[in-house]
Formats: structure tokens, C-alpha cells, sequence
């Protein structure tokens, strides 16, 4: 499985990490928001350079010419909250994918221990589609797994991409071992070393959800 990591080459998406991360700066939700979905676009331009695409004729004022355009269809899937400005990043572009949402929420039985649910899930058929799925923190990895399974109910993708703004070290083995190696691509601005006790992306950038759309009850 292929894992790309913009971290190790530094570009403006490292700037928007930076911004996003920062306690003296991602508290203004309307950046906060903007930066998810800035580098939504970057990642959705890096993906695009991998897809495949036919020559189509067509004509211009002067002649008429060969012209590339996208030979496959795109579904862009998300995870509520946090994902939606970073999925409209990838909707800036690719703009006439479908498009797939998912709820999936963490119910702590205690303190430190919880299960993920998911509750909601609207999505169009996903045979031989190329599957897109968004999340910006990938902490355990059980929303990103949980979502992909929810989502096969719905057909099988032919190419998988994966993007996060952060994974931690753990959620990349378990992203490793349970998505299908073959056909699986992996997008992340950065790979953080640990999780903590509460399932944390450290040093992450805190809660994704609440820093875009303010605290939950
Ligand atoms: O890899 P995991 O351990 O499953 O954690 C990652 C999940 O956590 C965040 O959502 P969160 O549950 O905070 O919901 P929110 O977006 O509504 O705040 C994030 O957007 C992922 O969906
Ligand atoms: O670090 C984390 C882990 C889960 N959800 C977040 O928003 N941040
Ligand atoms: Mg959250």
C-alpha cells in the first residue's frame, strides 16, 4: 500500500499544518475551516495526477483537437462534522464527482474507552468507482474502517484513496492491515508519532470537529 506523506517535502500545505495546529491561531474557526479545505484542493490536484484519463475531440474557435478529460468516476466520501470543509476542498475541484457522507461518532463507555457508531450513511453506487475517503484526523483509524465498511454495502470501488490532514503512526499499521493492500492509496499532510490515553492525535491539533464548528455539548 502506497502512503504518501506531504510532510516530507515542504510546501505551502506545510504552512496550512502549521496554522492549523497552532494554538494562537487555530482558534479562528474561519481559518480554521479554510485551511481544511485549502489543502482539501492541494490533495485533491496530487490525487488527480494519478487517475487515468481518455483523449476526447473537441472543437475550440480556431480547429478542432484532441483533449484530455477524467476516464473515471469519482465519489468523494466523508465523515461528519470535521470532514466537511476538508471534503469541499476536494469538491472545488473535482466538480462532478458524486458524493457519499457518513456519520460516525465515538460513545465513551467510561473515561478513556469508547465505541464508534456510525448511524447515517447516504451514498450512490460505488462499483467500479473510484472511492475518495476524506477525514482530516485519523487517530485509532476505527471511523476511517467503519465508514469503508458501511460504504462496500453500496458496491465495490475499483481504487481506494484515503487523505488526512493527520495520522498518527498507529492509525497507518491499522489502515495497513485492513484495507485492501492492492488497491488502496494512502494521502496524509503528516504522520504524528503517538495517540494518547483519550485515542488524541500528540502533538495533533486537538479536536478537528469542535475547532471547525465550535464546542460540542
Ligand atoms: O481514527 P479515529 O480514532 O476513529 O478518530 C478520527 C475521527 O475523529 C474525528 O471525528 P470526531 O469523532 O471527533 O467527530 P467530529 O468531527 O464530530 O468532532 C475525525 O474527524 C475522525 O472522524
Ligand atoms: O486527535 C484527534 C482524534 C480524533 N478526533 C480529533 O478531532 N482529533
Ligand atoms: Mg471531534
Amino acid at each position: 500500500m502506497e502512503i504518501i506523506n506531504f510532510a516530507e517535502t515542504p510546501s505551502l500545505v506545510s504552512q496550512y499544518m502549521t496554522e492549523l495546529r497552532d494554538v494562537n491561531i487555530q482558534g479562528d474557526m474561519l481559518r480554521f475551516r479554510r485551511n481544511l479545505q485549502r489543502i482539501g484542493g492541494i490533495m485533491a490536484y496530487e490525487i488527480s495526477r494519478r487517475m487515468s484519463y481518455v483523449k476526447e475531440e473537441i472543437t475550440t474557435p480556431l480547429a478542432v483537437m484532441q483533449s484530455d478529460v477524467l476516464a473515471e468516476k469519482v465519489v468523494l466520501a466523508t465523515i461528519f462534522r470535521a470532514g466537511i470543509p476538508f471534503h469541499q476542498g476536494f469538491l472545488d475541484f473535482f466538480d462532478s464527482a458524486q458524493n457519499a457522507f457518513v456519520s460516525a461518532y465515538r460513545k465513551y463507555r467510561e473515561k478513556e474507552n469508547f465505541d464508534v457508531f456510525i448511524e447515517y450513511i447516504a451514498s450512490p453506487r460505488l462499483d467500479g468507482k473510484t472511492l475518495v475517503l476524506v477525514d482530516p484526523m485519523l487517530a485509532t483509524g476505527s471511523s476511517m474502517e467503519l465508514a469503508y465498511r458501511a460504504l462496500l454495502t453500496k458496491g465495490e470501488p475499483a481504487h481506494v484513496h484515503i487523505a488526512s490532514i493527520i495520522a498518527s503512526q498507529a492509525a497507518i499499521d491499522y489502515v495497513k492491515s485492513t484495507f485492501p493492500a492492492d488497491k488502496t492509496t494512502v494521502w496524509v499532510g503528516a504522520i504524528d508519532a503517538e495517540i494518547n490515553s483519550h485515542s488524541y492525535i500528540v502533538p495533533g491539533l486537538g479536536d478537528a470537529g469542535d475547532l471547525a464548528y465550535g464546542v460540542k455539548e
